[in-house]
């Protein structure tokens, strides 16, 4: 491909974001995949000069753009070199007309811009939501220490326990370590938030909302394969990829819970109130993740942040009618908005007086309401709100 070929091929990737973003459809990432699996003639200097065209475009876009054009031109208007390969050449994009439309520069549609304001991030650490994410990796106990791993490149330690981080872009999962399951990719606010949970061998947890089972792994290595880990999701197919990951890891301690959206609670009677502790990781708008999904902020309207925060408050419900007398709950979500944290804890606290909040002290983050919060500007995390409740006896 010519580079001007490469930066019509981004145009071309930005008009399919950007309907995927109005249409529920496919992260970006896949939607350059089907790209390139469609266009196989391109070589990998190609495929990663588009990708990285088209990243550099979405996050120059604050709101929405009018069409992938619209938001090249954005790149185009501070880069020249850029600007002069709308030549209109073979393949290439049409010159650039007096007066064309350019996208609008900014951190997030306005509105969403606002609400990051009030919650706290502004300035350098809203625009520290947009850099590009180190690559963590979490040492599986069950299998493996930090202090003695040989890792194939050189890594750093992390505030997680377990943590390490590497060049991003690091193949990690081509190495054998990963095949053998002495290590999984896991961001170190994740780490963090199920350091938070405290689990502990021969307890009773469940992980409401484990997904692929991300924190489902790191809490079976901190139970040391003992006790009774539950994995719940209304999702089935990202469930089922927890399996694989398990038994890669050798914890196989997990018992995995297919939910039915609604009735919840029938699939969990036999828990109810036993739990030790209850993980509720929620489904989230996840404005602390725009570093790895910088289209994210796109598909966000107000409509779909309700939904998230009434979603979030029937799961919070739930959790607590699995929570044994004493037992614990821990409240996790991937944004900075309030409306997803710190309201969302006090709303669950004010509406339950048997219920208070608990201490969450992790080595990043600070405190943020009744919860904690790690963020990409302060400690190079991914964003995570955290907080912990108790139950009386
Ligand atoms: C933030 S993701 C979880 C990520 C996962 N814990 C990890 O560490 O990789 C939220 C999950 O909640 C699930 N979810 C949504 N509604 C749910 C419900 N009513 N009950 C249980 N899980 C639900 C989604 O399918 C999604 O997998």
């Amino acid at each position: 491909m010519t580079p001007a070929a490469r930066v019509q091929g981004a145009i071309e990737i930005l008009d399919a974001v950007i309907e995927a973003a109005s249409t529920g459809g496919a992260p970006a990432d896949r939607l350059i995949a089907d790209y390139f699996r469609a266009r196989r003639y391109a070589g990998s200097k190609d495929r990663r000069a588009v990708r990285d065209l088209t990243y550099a475009a979405i996050r120059a876009c604050g709101p929405v753009p009018a069409s992938g054009r619209a938001a090249m031109l954005r790149l185009a208007a501070e880069d020249p070199a850029l600007a002069l390969l709308f030549d209109g050449s073979a393949h290439a994009p049409a010159p650039i007309a007096e007066g064309e439309q350019i996208a609008l520069p900014g951190l997030a549609p306005e509105w969403l811009e606002r609400a990051l304001a009030q919650s706290g991030i502004a300035g350098p650490p809203a625009e520290a939501l947009l850099a590009r994410a180190p690559l963590d990796i979490r040492v599986n106990t069950l299998k493996a220490d930090r202090g003695a791993i040989d890792l194939p490149a050189a890594a750093v330690r992390t505030e997680a326990p377990q943590g390490l981080r590497l060049e991003p872009g690091t193949r990690v999962e081509q190495w054998d370590v990963f095949r053998d399951g002495l290590v999984e990719v896991q961001d170190t606010g994740s780490q963090l938030a199920c350091q938070a949970v405290a689990a502990a061998p021969g307890e009773t947890i469940v992980d409401l909302c484990a997904g692929a089972g991300g924190k489902t792994l790191a809490l079976a290595a901190e139970m040391g394969n003992r006790g009774t880990l539950v994995a719940c999701d209304t999702d089935r197919q990202r469930l089922s990829r927890l399996a694989p990951r398990a038994e890669r890891a050798g914890a196989g301690m997990i018992e995995t819970r297919l939910l039915d959206p609604g009735k919840e609670l029938e699939s969990l009677e036999d828990l109810a109130g036993k739990a030790d502790a209850v993980l509720v990781d929620a489904p989230c708008s996840g404005t602390g993740t725009w570093r790895r999904n910088p289209e994210a902020r796109w598909r966000l309207t107000p409509g779909r942040l309700a939904r998230f925060v009434e979603a979030q408050e029937r799961l919070l419900g739930i959790a607590a009618d699995l929570v044994r007398p004493e037992g614990r709950l821990i409240y996790v979500t991937c944004s900075l908005l309030d409306a997803e944290g710190a309201d969302q804890i006090d709303r669950f606290l004010a509406a339950r007086s048997d219920w208070s909040a608990g201490r969450v002290d992790l080595p990043l983050g600070r405190a943020r309401g009744k919860g904690w919060r790690v963020e990409p500007f302060h400690d190079g995390t991914d964003g995570f709100f955290i907080a912990r409740a108790t139950r009386a006896c």
